[in-house]
């Protein structure tokens, strides 16, 4: 059901009022689940205030014991996948196929940084005459995550995971329009063993959104989402210098050579463009084809895009779902139009499309569109569509294509499909982009960081790394002879 903040007045309810009486594994229908209720000042000061009392006793444990608490939770997601993944299905959209792998990603997720919370450690320094410093790494408190609606259950993991293993308590808003898998998430938290109130979440749009992040109590934000949402975020945040982790939108450019294994390319072009109804921030949607290689590889793509099936996302065979909300179909349609309008050909796809079952009609479905004949400065090919549109355009040259492809604000992934081993790192190199793809596109183990540079974001989600965003270090410094007479000698 569509998020109405009108609809339902708010109520004291922090953990965001899911029905008790919901059972996952009956959900079929896509119909109303339950009704939330968007959180206001009393419920936020209270998730934070039950979030930073169970931060203080978590923060005491042994990551080993943490460990042990985050890899029970993903055993049960694991146990779960299936009901939380057609869950996430009504929620989204997208297709049931897609959606297991996003649940499968969670639980790994969890396992990741349970493996690093025991590990979790700070350095000893000698100093002169046996004196010595060392380091610890320290959990920040509470931090708060603002999800987006794209991959709600997976993005509250790839945030609560690495927060939860450093010790930190996480307050989660997850975007209205996808309310109901973070507060599933929160439930089997519970159920593993983590202290009460250490993730909780709170429903509602940017009103929330806001209180969260000029919240005294909270240290740091982490925020999936748009890029001028990205912004009101760091403004609201410097007031208390909290710390901020950004993962906003892209334009990301795909290089295809005509050196590379064509198949391949068609393959990943199609990975970089179609998932989840093109809803994804690192999606390759700006394709650069090398001139010589453009006829052919244009109608490979063209007859795979055709024949994408489009329908019921909890049918196996389906493989693109319905977009987000009618408004944001009719968004997309609208960069179709307008590319039309400004001189793009369109090869397939970009129009409505109403599935034959009656329970379908009145969905937010849309053929995925190939666009030809695009330049540089086309709407099409430098704003951020977030939807199953593919620009493609020609190039000549290495030196060129670099050119043409960093010249955008965004700069969170890109890709390269070559068989010439050299300028494939060479072009790596000189991509201005948090994530490089090099003969494949969209792939995003938990071990690889993600995240972009330029306007894209800062901070990283996945990898090692992250434990850096979601800690401190303190330096501690131990004298062992005397202190210096300075003042009197
Ligand atoms: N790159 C990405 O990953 C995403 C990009 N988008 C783009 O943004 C467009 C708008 O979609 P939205 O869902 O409205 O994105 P958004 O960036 O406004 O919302 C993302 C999250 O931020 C929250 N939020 C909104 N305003 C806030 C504020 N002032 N303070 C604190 N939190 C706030 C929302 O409730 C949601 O949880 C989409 O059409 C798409 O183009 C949307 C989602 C993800
Ligand atoms: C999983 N992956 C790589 C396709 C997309 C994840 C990033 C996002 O939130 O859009």
């Amino acid at each position: 059901s569509e998020y109405s903040p009108q609809r339902s007045p708010p109520r004291h309810n922090p953990r965001g009022g899911a029905n008790p009486d919901r059972k996952i594994a009956s959900v079929t229908q896509p119909t109303q689940l339950c009704d939330m209720f968007p959180c206001g000042k009393e419920e936020v000061d209270q998730a934070i205030q039950s979030a930073h009392t169970a931060y203080l006793k978590w923060s005491k444990m042994a990551g080993m014991e943490r460990a042990r608490v985050m890899l029970e939770a993903a055993r049960i997601i694991r146990e779960r996948r299936d009901n939380i993944a057609k869950l996430e299905v009504i929620n989204n959209g997208k297709s049931i196929t897609e959606a297991r792998v996003d649940i499968d990603v969670s639980w790994q997720t969890l396992e990741y940084y349970a493996g690093i919370a025991g590990t979790l450690a700070g350095e000893h320094i000698q100093l002169p005459g046996g004196s010595f410093a060392y380091t610890r790494r320290e959990a920040l408190g509470v931090c708060v995550g603002i999800g987006a609606w794209n991959y709600p259950f997976q993005i509250a993991c790839w945030k609560s995971a690495p927060a939860l293993a450093c010790g930190n308590a996480m307050v989660f808003k997850p975007s209205p329009f996808t309310a109901v898998t973070a507060v599933i998430l929160a439930e089997i938290y519970k159920e593993a063993g983590v202290p009460d109130g250490l993730f909780n979440v709170v429903q509602g749009g940017a009103e929330t959104g806001t209180l969260l992040c000029n919240h005294p109590g909270v240290a740091k934000v982490s925020f999936t989402g748009s890029v001028p949402t990205g912004k009101k975020i760091m403004e609201m945040s410097a007031k208390t210098v909290k710390q901020v982790t950004l993962e906003l939108g892209g334009k990301s450019p795909l290089i295809i050579f005509k050196d590379c294994e064509l198949e391949n390319a068609v393959r990943g072009a199609l990975m970089a463009n179609f998932l989840t109804q093109g809803e994804v921030c690192c999606n390759g949607t700006r394709v650069y084809v090398q001139r010589e290689i453009m006829p052919v590889f244009l109608e490979e793509v063209v007859k795979r895009t055709k024949a994408i099936r489009i329908g019921d996302p909890l049918l196996e065979n389906t493989r693109m779902g319905a977009l987000i909300t009618r408004q944001h179909l009719d968004k997309v349609l609208g960069f179709v139009s307008q590319a039309k309008k400004e001189g793009a050909m369109v090869l397939c796809g970009g129009e409505a499309f109403t599935p034959i079952e009656p329970k379908l009609k009145g969905g937010y479905y849309m053929s995925p569109c190939v666009l030809d004949n695009c330049t540089d400065d086309m709407t099409c090919v430098k704003e951020e569509i977030f939807g199953p549109v593919m620009s493609v355009m020609p190039f000549d040259t290495e030196e060129e294509v670099l050119k043409r492809a960093n010249n955008t604000t965004f700069g969170l992934a890109s890709g390269v499909f070559t068989r010439d081993i050299s300028r494939a790192h060479r072009v790596a190199e000189n991509l201005q982009a948090g994530t490089c793809f090099i003969n494949n596109y969209n792939i995003s183990p938990v071990e690889v960081p993600f995240g972009g540079y330029k306007q894209s974001g800062f901070g990283r989600e996945n990898g090692q790394v992250t434990i850096e965003y979601y800690s401190q270090l303190k330096t501690v410094v131990v004298e062992m002879g005397d202190v210096d007479d300075y003042f009197n000698c």
